[in-house]
């Protein structure tokens, strides 16, 4: 094709299609994935095998995947001597459906993230986390199974926007001097970031999390912000978000003053509550009462502490999937919440149950759910045998302890019977 300038697409599959607002998923679509750096390669090839044996085994061969390997990172600039090619960019556009291992960011210089790279140039909105619990991992909490929520993080601005200025930059000084100007004193020698907050930005978000709750039954959205500090920022985001809400579902949803004024606190069938909570105050919440979080929806920076803090309930990141979305034109790019974690590569150890459940997420996207299940009862069952990696078995009693590819070999047995 001539689009593709270093890569060769694969000569069988189609492409996933996105028409009438609804994805068109043929029987063998073409899917990029990116191996990722660091654990990304032990954990794909521990995952890619559990993904086609629950295609495999729910369709009987009538369904099969066609992989196509697409580059970002240090695999991409060792093969191309860039960190990140046009073409995985048009794979993206052109399959619209993908799945990513984790990429490396040098913290305090070098390049900006690859990962917020392809959220934004895709314009991947709604970073989607889902955090449950299943039987048997092991917790430092002790009713793990009360943790079921949905974080929804606005993925294309707020500080992740990588508008920042460094320390004494020519740059820097003139926004100093700008501020200056409008009544406002920075002290000389600081850097400088940017948060921009939109009000589009958070209304496609905030409508893409109540329409996922209306989807699934979700009993609540809880808008989390620090708008009491950052108030046309955060507190905006509130607005804004109730807005949505009252505006263009309010035939549906109830705020929690309703709640307890009008219904009693008796919540009514077929409508959901929309509150708002402090973002601080929402970490020792959860932690506590988690049973009164259900979707959150929230902004970059929150919603990526948020998600990595909450994956602790329910045994760590070992076990947190996600997904970037952009619901206005069907594009999705599935990657686990944790990162490289350097020092286990290629181990063969690391948990790949993160990537996996991405995988789950990504076949429900595609509306293929028999697939899903099967990924879910075969992990259900490995952890119940107590086989399972490292971050499990440091923690649980009588475990025995497998590699990462040893633990996708053992849920694609056990996705049988
Ligand atoms: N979307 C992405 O691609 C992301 C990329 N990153 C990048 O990854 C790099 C490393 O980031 P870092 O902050 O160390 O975070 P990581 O998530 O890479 O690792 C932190 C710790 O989490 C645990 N962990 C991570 N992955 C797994 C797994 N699959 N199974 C079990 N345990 C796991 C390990 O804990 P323990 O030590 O206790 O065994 C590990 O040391 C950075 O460059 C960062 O920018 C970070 C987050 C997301
Ligand atoms: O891009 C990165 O390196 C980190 C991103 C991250 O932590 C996240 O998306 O959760
Ligand atoms: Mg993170």
């Amino acid at each position: 094709m001539a689009r593709f300038q270093k890569l060769t697409p694969p000569a069988q599959g189609e492409p996933i299609r996105f028409e009438g607002g609804k994805l068109q998923v043929p029987d063998h679509p073409i899917i990029p994935f990116i191996e990722g750096d660091g654990t990304g390669p032990d954990i794909w090839r521990a995952a890619q095998p559990v993904l086609d044996a629950a295609v495999e085994k729910a369709y009987g061969g009538r369904r099969k995947i066609v992989w196509f390997e697409v580059y970002a990172g240090e695999k991409c600039l060792n093969k191309f001597g860039e960190w990140l090619i046009e073409d995985t960019l048009t794979a993206m556009r052109e399959y619209r459906v993908g799945i990513k291992g984790p990429l490396t960011t040098p913290v305090g210089g070098g390049i900006r993230s690859l990962n917020v790279a392809l959220r934004q140039l895709l314009d991947l909105y709604a970073c989607v986390r889902p955090v449950r619990w299943f039987p048997g991992v092991p917790s430092p909490l002790r009713e793990p199974w009360k943790t079921d929520v949905v974080i929804f993080r606005e993925n294309s601005e707020d500080i992740y926007m990588g508008i920042e200025w460094k320390a004494g930059s020519p740059e820097a000084n003139r926004v100093i001097e700008l501020v200056k100007e409008l009544g406002k004193e920075i002290r000389p020698g600081s850097g400088i970031g940017i948060k921009p907050v939109s009000e589009f930005g958070t209304k496609r978000l905030v409508r893409a999390a109540i329409e996922y709750a209306l989807r699934y039954g979700r009993k609540s959205v809880t808008l989390v912000h620090k708008g009491n500090i950052m108030k046309f920022t955060e507190g905006a985001f509130r607005e804004w978000g109730y807005e949505v809400a009252r505006q263009e579902f309010g035939d549906v949803t109830i705020t929690e003053e309703e709640l307890w004024d009008k219904y009693g606190g008796q919540q009514p069938a077929g409508k959901i509550v929309i509150k708002d909570r402090i973002a601080d105050i929402t970490f020792q919440q959860l932690l506590l009462r988690p049973t009164e979080f259900d979707v959150i929806a929230t902004l970059n920076l929150n919603g990526d502490y948020l998600s990595d803090a909450v994956a602790a309930h329910v045994g760590g990141i070992g076990i947190a999937p996600g997904a970037n979305i952009s619901y206005s034109d069907g594009y999705g790019l599935f990657e686990a919440t944790h990162g490289t974690a350097p020092k286990y590569a290629g181990l063969d150890k690391v948990n790949p149950s993160s990537v996996i459940l991405s995988g789950e997420m990504m076949f429900r996207y595609m509306g293929w759910d028999e697939a899903a299940d099967l990924i879910i009862k075969g992990i259900e069952r490995t952890i119940a045998n107590k086989t399972v990696t490292y971050d499990f078995a440091r923690l649980m009693e009588g475990a025995t302890e497998v590699k990462c590819s040893e633990f996708g070999q053992l849920i694609i047995k056990n996705m049988d019977g």
